[in-house]
Parts: structure tokens; sequence; C-alpha cells
């Protein structure tokens, strides 16, 4: 059954009215204790500050009978163990099996899948040992120095924003670049700062087929083949991580080369896996194994918390009561991390590409609104960019503040303005500035009672604008892994509360086909018609100037 059809969810609409009609400044007068009401740590280093949202308990207590309704519960322990959550493909969603210990067991097809994921991690852990002792060698005797990740979407933004983000934990002497465009702008520069003798490719691909890694790696090869000019010293140089041994074969990397995932588990969610390469090369397998430890804390907290306390399933719960009941439809997320650059695109591809779906899993087209647009930068640049709509635009967009109160880089000051600038804003998104307030500020001015009546309208803010504070004590790898399981369970919680598969992503081929014959028809010297007006106009005017 949909959600839109539970009786809890019947109960939220009807207490919608008199939700909104409070707003956030008002709760916050009236429960002194709102914070410490709505706030919930995870572990000792982490907690998430749900006050500012625009919900009571009762809404809360409401949202978690929806997911009971829903029957959250089985399907979380399901996601612990064999399941088909990915019907449409007929795969398991297993991803939680990569960052368990090997203690644990989880059996698919009758197999039990945490030796194997073990075993890859000795491979890496192994591989990692070889290259940073210097036993691994390039083809001219020098050790390596810089690795290139060939990969896109999965295969690219997990490993990226991770290495990127524990820039701090760099200390392996090794430099991580990542190829993933079909512009070839990227790669040529990467190229041009890389050395060939000192350089290891990792072709990460799940299914070895994606055009643009292995345009890019085709082109790496041929590159490097251009200094070196024999193919014998490839097997030095190119290593690949892939659940597909053939195509890697027929690339000419051989299978010694080759690090092994699984078809269950989705490329938005292997960066777990050898697809984790970059980030153990980069700043040691111990570091990477913290990381590990940190998504299966989370993993436990999912499994293991009531939903009132569940913080992965509160943020899916909150999602719900903002996209369907209060009718906000995109959602903002704001590191004030400059090494957390990268992460609203990890997300954007972590909840869209999984929860963009508008059939269910009974093949019907749904009726209420699934996936939310997901978006965001870093603090403070985005204050000078897009906070103006945040804070008095004619839409609601419900942020997700994240702040670390200790930071490696030795500019105190800096950090100091920073976090003031994150509790700044959320501040001024909940509680605005109304008429009055602005009114009596003009007047300390020194402006004309004329004056203020033309003025004070443009600068009230309305304020009653949702957020979520996610404080960690400082960006490790461990809370890092944790942060990134938190949003991947919430992604998935919510597809079971929308009833849809957040686990394919079929989506994305119609444009990969069409690309593959527009390939052909712009090689063609001749006039194209097989297409739209548009499209055949189009490669016309690309011919003429191209
Ligand atoms: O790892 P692969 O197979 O090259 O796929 C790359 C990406 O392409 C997609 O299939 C579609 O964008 C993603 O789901 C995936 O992460």
């Amino acid at each position: 059954m949909n959600f839109s059809e539970q009786p809890a969810f019947a109960a939220l609409l009807d207490c919608k009215a008199q939700e909104q009609a409070i707003t956030l400044s008002e709760r916050f007068v009236q429960d002194k204790e709102r914070f410490a009401n709505f706030e919930l740590p995870f572990g000792e280093h982490v907690k998430v500050d749900f006050s500012r949202q625009l919900w009571s308990n009762e809404v809360k207590d409401l949202l978690c009978e929806l997911a009971e309704q829903m029957n959250l519960k089985p399907a979380i322990e399901q996601l612990f163990g064999e399941n088909l959550f990915n019907h449409t493909e007929g795969r398991a969603a297993l991803h939680t099996a990569l960052r368990m210990p090997k203690t644990e067991r989880v059996y698919l097809n009758n197999t039990d899948v945490v030796p194997l994921v073990h075993e890859q991690l000795e491979r890496v852990k192994d591989f990692c040992q070889q290259i940073h002792s210097g036993q691994w060698l390039g083809y001219n005797g020098m050790s390596i120095t810089d690795i290139v990740n060939i990969g896109i979407g999965g295969s690219d933004l997990g490993p990226a924003v991770v290495t990127e983000a524990l820039h701090c934990y760099q200390d392996q002497g090794i430099r991580a670049h990542f190829v993933s465009n079909m512009d070839g702008a990227q790669l040529a520069q990467v190229l041009e700062q890389v050395n060939a003798e000192r350089t290891l490719f990792i072709v990460s691909s799940k299914t070895f087929t994606t055009d643009e890694t292995m345009t890019n790696a085709k082109a790496a090869r041929a590159w490097f083949l251009s200094h070196c000019a024999d193919e014998h010293h490839i097997k030095k140089h190119f290593v690949a991580v892939s659940t597909n041994s053939e195509a890697v074969q027929a690339f000419g990397i051989d299978t010694e080369q080759m690090f092994e995932f699984w078809d269950w588990v989705g490329g938005r969610f292997s960066l777990w896996s050898a697809i984790g390469l970059p980030i153990a090369l980069t700043l040691g397998f111990e570091r990477f194994e913290q990381l590990l430890n940190g998504a299966h804390a989370m993993d436990q907290h999912l499994r293991h918390t009531p939903f009132e306390q569940n913080i992965p399933v509160l943020m899916a719960l909150l999602s719900i009561w903002n996209i369907n009941v209060l009718g906000y439809r995109s959602e903002g997320v704001f590191p004030y991390c400059q090494d957390l650059k990268r992460f609203p695109s990890f997300l954007q591809q972590l909840n869209m590409e999984s929860n963009g779906k508008s059939v269910n899993n009974q093949g019907e087209v749904v009726s209420h609104n699934t996936g939310p647009i997901v978006w965001g930068e870093v603090g403070t640049n985005g204050q000078h960019a897009f906070f103006q709509l945040l804070h008095q635009g004619s839409q609601v967009v419900p942020g997700d503040f994240i702040g670390f109160a200790r930071t490696c880089y030795d500019y105190p000051e800096h950090h100091r303005k920073l976090l003031a600038n994150m509790l700044a804003q959320a501040e001024a998104m909940a509680f605005g500035k109304n008429y009055e307030q602005v009114a009596q500020e003009l007047a300390v001015e020194g402006l004309t009672a004329d004056e203020i009546t033309k003025l004070a309208p443009y600068k009230v803010m309305p304020g009653n604008r949702p957020s979520t504070t996610i404080l960690c004590d400082e960006l490790t790898p461990y809370n890092l892994g944790s942060l990134i399981a938190m949003y991947e369970h919430k992604t998935f919680v919510q597809g079971i509360l929308w009833n849809i598969n957040s686990f394919d992503q079929w989506g994305v081929e119609l444009g990969k086909k069409l690309a593959s014959r527009l390939i052909d028809d712009l090689a063609d010297t001749g006039t194209t018609t097989a297409h739209d007006s548009a499209t055949n106009g189009l490669i016309a005017q690309i011919k003429k100037w191209g």
C-alpha cells in the first residue's frame, strides 16, 4: 500500500494547518527546552539538531507510526541480509556488507559474502603496502607518486569526495587525480600534471562499459604508450576495479591487476568496496578502515535504534513531512567546510539517482511526490550566491547545515568566523526579522517615517524556514564514514516510504543510447535528417562550425 493511503498519513494531513499556524519563533518561546528535545547524538562525535524543523512531537510520532505502517522495520532488517530491493535488475542491495567485521555473516544465494568482502580488502591493503613501501615500481624503476582514477558517477564521486574531504590525512606521498568527464579537457589537464613513469591509472567501472570511462581509459593508455612504447609495461601502470572481468581483460588489463566488487553493490553505494582504492592509497589503508568503521557504526544505529531516536530514519521522515505534506520539493545541503566542496554533488547522485522515480514497486505510476531536487554549496560561498532566495524567496527550501567544531588547518580566526556564519544562517532562516524590528532599526538609523514605510517591506525576513544542523567534533575518516552512511540510509528509508526501487536507474539509459547514435551522425559528413528538426538543425550547425 502506498504511504499516502496509510492512516498515519491521513493524520499528518489533518494536523498540517494546525502545525503551520505555529512559527518556529513561537515554538522556541513555548518550549524552552526545544533544542534539548529535538537534538540527537550519534556516538560521542556527532550531534544532529532537528529543533529548527517545522514539526512537533505529535508530528514526529505520526511520522514514526507511518514508518511502522510502511513496514520499515523489516525492510531495514532486509538491508542486512538476502534481499531483492533492486527487483527490476534482479539484484540485492547489500552495501552494508562492505563495512561489516569479519565475524558477521550475510548469505546471498547460499554464499556468505563477508569473506569475499574481506578478501578484496586484504588485496587492497596488500596493494597499498606495495605502493607505499616502494616495492611496486613503474617501468623505469621509480616509485608511484600520482594516481589517476578514471571513472564516473559512483565510480568517481565517492572516492573523489572522501579523498578531498580528508585532505589533512593525505600523508602517504601519493597525489590523487580524478578524471570522469567526456570532455577531454579534464583528462588533458590531469595528464599535464603527471609523469608517465610515476603514475598509476585506476580504471574504475562497475560495468566496464561506460562510454566516458572507456574513452578516457583508452586515451590514457595511448598517452602512456606514447611515453614508454612497450605494452608489457601497462601492467605496472594500469589496474582496474570492476565486476566485469571479461571486459577488463578485453581492455588489456590482466585480472591479477583487477580488484573485484559485486552486482549487489550499487554504483552510488560502492565507495566502501575496492572502488575506494584511491582513498586507501592517498590516506593509508588504516584510514580507509576507519571510514568503514564509521559507516558500520551508522549501520548499527539504523538497525538497532528506535525510530524516535534514529537519525537517518528521522531525516527521511522529515523529508516526507517537508515534501509530501508541506510541499517543499527541494533540499539544500550546506557544508561549512571547504574540503567537503564536492559533497553536494555526491549527495545529488546518491539521492536523485536513487529516488528520482515515479513508478512504485508494483509498477504503478505514483500519485505522490518522490525524490527532491538536492543541491548545495559550501559555506560561506553559498551565502554570497543563493542564500538571498533561501531567506526572502517565494519558495521554502529546507536545508542541512554541516559543521565541524575543530579544524586541522591552523587558521583559528577563520574557523571561528566560519562556524559563526553557519549558526547565523540557520538562525536567520528560522527566526527572520519582522516588520517592527526592521522599522525600529531604520528609525535608529535616522530614516523618516515615510522612508521607513517605503524601505521596510524589502528588509523583512519572513523566517520560519526549516533546517537541520549536523555538528561533528572534527572531520575524521570515522566521522565522514558515519556521515555518508547516514545519508545513504536516509535515501534508503525514503525509498521504502515512497514504495519505490532506490537501486535502479533506468532513466539514464535512453540518453546513453541516443548519444551512441548521434556520435555516428556527427562523424558523418553528409546532412543528417534522421532526427527531429531541432536535433537535425543543431547537428548541421555543429558541422558548419566544427
Ligand atoms: O561504474 P560504471 O558501471 O562505469 O557506472 C558509472 C555510473 O553510471 C551509472 O550507471 C548511471 O549514471 C551510475 O549509476 C554509475 O555510478
